[in-house]
């Protein structure tokens, strides 16, 4: 479980305080994905670094499980904008990386990343480089070296924003199966309002700069095959669009 609990931060830059995060508090349960969601600059980014412990909060606590968060912690797994592959190095040395940095013999790194990249579509790709794949494919790079290392804290920004609209909903759904096999707890950034209802079972909706939290939508439907289909899932979406341009 993240539990986040009266968090502010501030940038200090040579034109003075830029407050991006006021009083932020929130729950997400174990095995479950949160989604944040707000306008652009209201701190999202921000807040998913402060919850891998890339930044520390200037007031406010963060907890994961029994752990106060001060530092990064081995077994969040975080994915940024840009999938972070490392254009020199081939898919299979990409996905390896963090493996090979915690010290995992090529067996060992063979016999956790053969599956991985199997069961998300990459067999046969092992020997291209990031510039030889469409951007599904890095997305998937991307999201086979973080769970290489068995996350239980997955945190992504805008994973899948630069990516057409039939592939964003294919690795949607690849997450949606990854969830219910492993139980992440996680949290996603994301400006689009359809893909929040989607994969969110709660949904953040964030004020303008610096972001408060304006609203906690439950929603359990989230993930389920036809959800997308159902008028509770329009509803929905009209209601995160509606607090968005209030
Ligand atoms: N390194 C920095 N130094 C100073 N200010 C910063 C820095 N990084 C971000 N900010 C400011 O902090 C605020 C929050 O930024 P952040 O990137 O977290 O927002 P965001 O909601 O993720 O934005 P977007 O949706 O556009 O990606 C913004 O006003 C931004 O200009």
């Amino acid at each position: 479980m993240i539990r986040v609990f009266n968090l502010d931060y501030t940038y200090y830059t040579g034109g003075g305080a830029v407050p991006a995060l006021v009083n932020i508090n929130l729950t997400v349960p174990a095995g479950q994905t949160c989604v944040l969601i707000g306008p652009s600059g209201c701190g999202k980014t921000t807040l998913l670094y402060l919850l891998a412990g890339l930044l520390q909060p200037a007031r406010g606590e963060i907890w994961i499980g029994e752990e106060r968060i001060t530092k990064p912690r081995q077994r969040t797994a975080i994915i940024l904008q840009d999938y972070g592959l490392l254009p020199w190095k081939t898919v299979w040395e990409n996905a390896a990386l963090g493996l090979a940095l915690r010290k995992f013999t090529a067996r060992q790194q063979q016999e956790r990343l053969q599956p991985l990249l199997a069961g998300l579509g990459l067999a046969g790709l092992e020997k291209r480089y990031p510039a030889q794949l469409s951007g599904g494919q890095k997305q998937r790079v991307a999201i086979a070296r973080a769970l290489s290392l068995e996350p239980d804290v997955l945190l992504m920004d805008e994973p899948f924003s630069a990516l057409d609209a039939l592939t964003r909903e294919s690795l949607q759904q690849i997450l949606v199966e990854i969830q219910n096999q492993r139980r992440l707890t996680t949290v996603l950034v994301t400006h689009n309002i359809e893909e929040a209802v989607f994969l969110g079972q709660q949904i953040i909706v964030l004020t303008g700069a610096p972001g408060q939290v304006k609203a906690v939508l439950a929603n359990p439907g989230a993930g389920s095959g036809d959800y997308r289909f159902t008028s509770k899932f329009h509803h929905l979406c009209s209601r995160v669009r509606q607090l968005l341009q209030e």
